[in-house]
């Protein structure tokens, strides 16, 4: 019945090169998913920081914990689809909640709904607040309950002998992944630049969600428009309470019989025997073995997952000057979903075949165990680039020490002699920097300022000016305003992106002009000599003095890292995602894709766990100790693989339910056999059929 049904699979839709025409909208409505959620996400912790006015803490917890939910929420969606409404029926609906969370989400961004006394921030956060948790709530359960549904369900639509096939397309919904994700991320933060709004221009938020929302939309339309060309697989009644029912009574059976009078079975689950069927015995047998198997993989996910963090913090330490093009820190994690979209092809058509003209069975399992290997290499490398960071990184006074700059604004070299050090000259217009260890007083300098502690965050450089004149000077750029610097004082601190930055000091109605360039990271006091002259060119006199060092490690160094650890994905995800389906028993498809997301979901946990926990005081120590413990992982897994058996799970049903009829039919012709009897023959027998069927291994 069974292999009818999968033969029946090919009528329901137009087979173009072989491939089912209904699996076009499916990786369409894949793209435009994508799209919507990893474009609403590179907006978020902005938003949550910038409009809802949250701290980086805050906004960096809420953000971690709606991803990790994105990925629990597939358990739900699973469960509703194999279990209650189907696939189909569950991606329409579970669709629908996701649009109406991404329009909340877009709507809660309109600063003007509360703004009513029109002076551009919203009067009441709590709406904004609240609307926009109520839209994100809902977003994850859509984005998570459609996801192991839309993967099965592209699954479902291959025939029985379409392997090859269905393996290409596992790969080409990946690819649709990252087509959405990378030009997602490319776009919405340009929207989100854009000023819009009805009474007074903000940045604008609600054009970033909004067009994500609007593709969530398309994907729906996509979806149904495909409609009567999909293979919808009838859910089969309640699986997952029949499952959890036939596991407990399978471990009570175990239990109650635990003398040494009740012969062994060959599996605990066979303790089940007694009250369930046969076949469903076996297919929980097949989805425990593939469930087991996942518990290493979190870890990979672990690792991956601080491409977000870690590494974009990395970036932030690093020179992002391309020539033509200026990288910003995190628009380096556009590079994996680039190295995505080339690096499949490449394995699919290139270096898998190649491995199997070599005469070795690349199988699924030795594919994921080489990814992890690939991602440990790829935060060695995160490690190395770390260490030649650290070298380049300013030395700032701990918490016993402190530290006093000296500034000469003279015109001349002075002569220096701090308490307990040897005299030094000072030049003209430089800073001294004393880091000092004992706690000498000293007295009649300057009145104290916060100064920098560490490197200024996200590649910006930190300006401040000196005013060395003997009248009060305004300075300010397009992107920030120093204020009014009173004779021989200083400003605070102000953040300037990287490039060229003109500034302009003026004095009552006169002013000039002083432009720079800057690269990432730097920090700089500008002082201004009391020479100058307004109206003419104030070029000359102006000084930069360093206080620090402008990133020198160039932001692509970190490139051999992405490519490592994509490619450890396309081997590990792209694989692990067919894999889930392909062992999967035909009722429990959906099940098996939520379990493999779950994994997805532990591994952002344990991220959060170890950001919380680390305090590894060297970055490079806590990139080789990840490492360390994914290899570590890795082996583990390698062995549990070695013992995994592939199994053909549909041939295995067929067999199953082939014999549950042929025994119907000997029981309709020998009334009055011992039940028990029957059980353990028929025991016996499956278990021969389900050996048969699971004979290659890793
Ligand atoms: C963007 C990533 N390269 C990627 O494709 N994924 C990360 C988690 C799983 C997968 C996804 O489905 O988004």
């Amino acid at each position: 019945k069974i292999l009818n049904e999968k033969r029946d699979k090919l009528e329901f839709s137009k087979v173009v090169c072989g491939y089912p025409l209904s699996i076009f909208f499916i990786v369409v409505n894949e793209f435009c998913e994508r799209f919507s959620y990893y474009g609403m996400r590179a907006v978020l912790v902005l938003y949550f920081k910038y409009f809802l006015r949250w701290d980086d803490d805050l906004a960096t917890s809420i953000y971690h914990t709606f991803v990790a939910l994105c990925y629990l929420t597939p358990i739900l969606g699973a469960i509703v689809a194999d279990s209650w409404l189907g696939k189909f029926k569950t991606i329409i609906y579970l669709s629908i909640v996701y649009a109406v969370g991404q329009v909340a989400m877009a709507v809660s961004a309109i600063h003007d709904i509360t703004d009513s006394d029109r002076d551009g921030t919203p009067d009441s956060m709590t709406f904004h607040i609240v609307l926009s948790m109520v839209g994100l709530f809902l977003i994850a359960l859509g984005t998570g309950g459609i996801k192991p549904c839309v993967a099965a369900f592209g699954g479902d639509q291959f025939g029985e002998h379409q392997d090859r096939q269905r393996r290409t397309f596992f790969s080409v919904f990946y690819l649709c992944i990252n087509g959405g994700s990378l030009l997602s991320t490319i776009i919405t933060p340009v929207l989100r630049a854009q000023e819009c709004g009805i009474y007074s221009k903000q940045k604008c938020y609600s054009l970033a969600f909004g067009v994500p929302a609007a593709l969530m939309v398309v994907a729906l339309v996509v979806f149904i428009i495909g409609s009567g060309m999909y293979y919808k697989a009838e859910p089969q009644g309640n699986i997952m309470l029949d499952v959890c029912k036939c596991i407990g009574f399978a471990i009570k059976n175990r239990y109650r019989h635990r003398s040494k009078q009740y012969p062994k079975r060959q599996h605990w689950m066979d303790w089940a025997e007694e009250k369930y069927d046969k076949l469903l015995i076996a297919q929980i047998k097949m989805v425990l073995k593939v469930l087991f198997l996942y518990i290493p993989l979190p870890m990979f996910w672990t690792l991956f997952d601080q491409k977000g963090s870690r590494w974009t913090l990395q970036a932030t330490t690093m020179d992002g000057n391309f020539g033509a093009l200026v990288i910003q820190p995190d628009q380096m994690q556009t590079v994996n979903p680039i190295l995505i979209l080339t690096l499949v092809p490449i394995m699919d058509s290139l270096i898998y075949p190649l491995i199997k003209k070599c005469g070795l069975n690349f199988t699924p399992l030795k594919r994921m165990t080489v990814g992890m290997l690939l991602a440990a290499i790829a935060f060695v490398c995160a490690a190395l680039v770390q260490i030649q960071i650290d070298k380049t990184l300013p030395t700032f006074p701990s918490t016993s020490q402190s530290q006093l700059k000296l500034l000469n604004m003279g015109s001349n070299s002075v002569t220096v002699k701090l308490p307990g050090n040897d005299a030094l000259i000072l030049p003209a217009a430089q800073v001294y920097p004393f880091i000092n260890n004992c706690n000498t007083k000293f007295t009649n300098l300057l009145p104290e300022t916060n100064d920098l502690t560490s490197k200024p965050q996200e590649g910006n450089n930190a300006i401040r000016f000196v005013n060395g004149m003997k009248t009060a000077v305004n300075v300010s750029t397009a992107a920030a305003d120093f204020g009014l610097i009173e004779p021989f004082y200083y400003s605070n601190y102000s953040q300037i992106k990287n490039g060229k930055a003109t500034f302009t000091l003026r004095s009552g109605s006169q002013s000039c002009e002083y432009s720079t360039n800057f690269g990432f990271g730097s920090s700089y006091t500008f002082f201004i000599h009391s020479t100058l002259v307004f109206g003419s060119n104030c070029q000359d006199s102006v000084t930069a003095v360093e206080d620090i060092k402008p990133n020198s490690v160039h932001m692509a160094l970190q490139i051999p890292q992405y490519f490592f650890i994509t490619a450890g994905e396309v081997m590990f995800s792209v694989t692990g995602l067919e894999f889930s389906y392909s062992q999967a028993p035909s009722n429990m498809k959906a099940v098996l894709q939520a379990g493999w997301l779950f994994t997805v979901a532990i591994g952002n946990f344990i991220v959060l766990i170890v950001a919380e926990l680390a305090k590894i005081p060297k970055q490079w120590a806590e990139y080789v100790l990840f490492a360390s413990l994914l290899v570590a992982v890795c082996v583990i897994f390698s062995i549990m693989a070695y013992f995994y058996t592939y199994i053909d799970p549909t041939e295995i049903e067929a067999q199953f339910k082939k014999k549950i009829n042929e025994d119907d039919e000997d029981d309709k012709s020998k009334p009055g056999k011992a039940e028990v009897e029957m059980v353990k023959r028929d025991s016996i027998k499956c278990h021969d059929e389900y050996d048969k069927a699971t004979q290659t291994k890793m």
